[in-house]
C-alpha cells in the first residue's frame, strides 16, 4: 500500500500538489486523472522521489520514503513514461533485462523471463527479441517498456501517460493487454492519465484532481454516479453513457444469429467504445461478431447508444 499523508509541492509561491491524502491499495489499479496542469505528475513522481516533496510524507508498505536511498527505492518500483526511452543500441531482450542485469540476477533466468514478459505483452519472442528499438512501431516499442518495467518483478509500477502516444487502435489494443496482464499479475499500479475513457476502463478506482487538491476517489461508478462535486460531474459528465461503453465489451450488447449480407465484424471482445467509432468510420449501423473468426452474431447502432437495452 502507498500512502501520501499531507503530501505538498511548492514552487515559488504556488502549490503544483497542495495537502494531499490519498491511499493506494495493494493489487488495485488507481487512475490520477484531471485537467492539464492539475499536478497528476507532480503527485506520481514524488512516490519514486524523482521529485522531493516540499511537505508531508509518503509511505510505501508503511516505511517513510525518505528513509529509503531514492536509488534503492526505484529499483523497487517500476516506471512506464509516454516516451519510454529505451536504449537504441540494445535490442529488444537487453532492454527488457536492464533492471534484473543490474541487480545481478542470473543470466539463464533472466533470459527465460523475457521471453515470458514479451508473450505477456503481445509479442511473439522470436520475432522481436532480436529487434532494435528503431525498428518496432510506437505500439511494439510501449510495449517492451512494460515489458521492462515488469522485468524486475516489482510489486508497485507507476505509469505516466503510458499510452498517450498511440493512434487509438493501438492505445485500444495496449490497455487491453495491461488489463490482462494486471488482472494476472495484480500490481499496486498508479496510471497518470488525462484520458477520462482510459481512467475509467482500467481503473479499479479513479483519484480526480482539480488544482493541486483530490476532487474526488472512488470506483469509476462512484464517480459517474455519486459525483461529489459540479467539477466531477462537468469533467466526467458530458457523456457518460460513451464514457461508460469504454469499460464494456461488444458482446454484451450482441443480438446472437445469422448476419443479413456481408458486414464488417469485430471480435466479441473489444470494447463497446471502439465497435461504436468503427461504426462512424465505415458508415454502417450494424456490425457483425466474431468469436475466435467465426460469425456469432450482430450489433445494432440503437443497442450501444442506449446501454442496458441491448442483446445478450
Ligand atoms: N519544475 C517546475 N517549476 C515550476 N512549476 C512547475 C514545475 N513542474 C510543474 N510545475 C507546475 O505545477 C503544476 C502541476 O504540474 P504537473 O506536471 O504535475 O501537472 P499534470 O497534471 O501532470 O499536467 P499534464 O496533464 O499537462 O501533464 C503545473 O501548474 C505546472 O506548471
Amino acid at each position: 500500500m502507498i500512502e501520501l499523508q499531507g503530501l505538498n509541492k511548492r514552487y515559488g509561491d504556488s502549490y503544483a500538489v497542495r495537502d494531499l491524502n490519498l491511499v493506494f491499495p495493494d493489487g488495485q489499479l488507481t487512475a490520477l486523472l484531471g485537467p492539464s496542469g492539475c499536478g497528476k505528475t507532480t503527485t506520481l513522481r514524488m512516490i519514486n522521489r524523482l521529485i522531493e516533496p516540499s511537505g508531508g510524507r509518503v509511505l510505501l508498505q508503511g516505511q517513510d520514503t525518505r528513509d529509503l536511498p531514492p536509488e534503492a527505492l526505484r529499483r523497487g518500483i517500476g516506471y512506464v513514461i509516454q516516451q519510454i526511452g529505451l536504449f537504441p543500441h540494445l535490442n529488444v531482450a537487453q532492454n527488457v533485462a536492464t533492471v534484473p542485469d543490474l541487480l545481478g540476477r542470473d543470466r539463464r533466468q533472466t533470459a527465460a523471463r523475457v521471453d515470458e514478459l514479451l508473450a505477456l505483452v503481445g509479442l511473439d519472442p522470436d520475432t522481436f527479441r532480436k529487434k532494435k528499438p528503431a525498428e518496432l512501431s510506437g505500439g511494439q516499442a510501449q510495449r517492451v517498456g512494460v515489458a521492462r518495467a515488469l522485468a524486475a518483478d516489482p510489486p508497485v509500477l507507476l505509469m505516466d501517460e503510458p499510452f498517450g502516444a498511440l493512434d487509438p487502435l493501438a492505445r485500444d489494443a495496449l490497455q487491453d493487454a495491461f488489463r490482462k496482464i494486471q488482472q494476472r499479475l495484480r500490481k499496486t499500479v498508479v496510471m497518470v492519465t488525462h484520458d477520462i475513457d482510459e481512467a475509467l476502463r482500467l481503473g479499479d478506482r479513479v483519484a480526480l484532481m482539480n488544482g493541486g487538491q483530490l476532487e474526488q476517489v472512488g470506483t469509476p461508478d462512484d464517480l459517474i454516479h455519486r459525483p461529489v462535486s459540479a467539477f466531477v460531474r462537468q469533467f466526467l459528465g458530458e457523456d457518460a453513457t460513451l464514457r461508460q461503453l469504454a469499460g464494456r465489451r461488444v458482446a454484451e450488447f450482441m443480438v446472437p444469429g445469422p448476419a443479413a449480407g456481408s458486414l464488417p465484424t469485430v471480435d466479441e471482445g473489444l470494447n463497446a467504445r471502439s465497435a461504436l467509432s468503427i461504426m462512424l468510420r465505415d458508415g454502417t449501423d450494424t456490425l457483425g461478431v466474431t468469436r475466435q473468426g467465426e460469425l456469432i452474431g450482430t450489433v445494432r447502432w440503437e443497442a450501444l447508444r442506449t446501454p442496458g437495452t441491448g442483446g445478450a
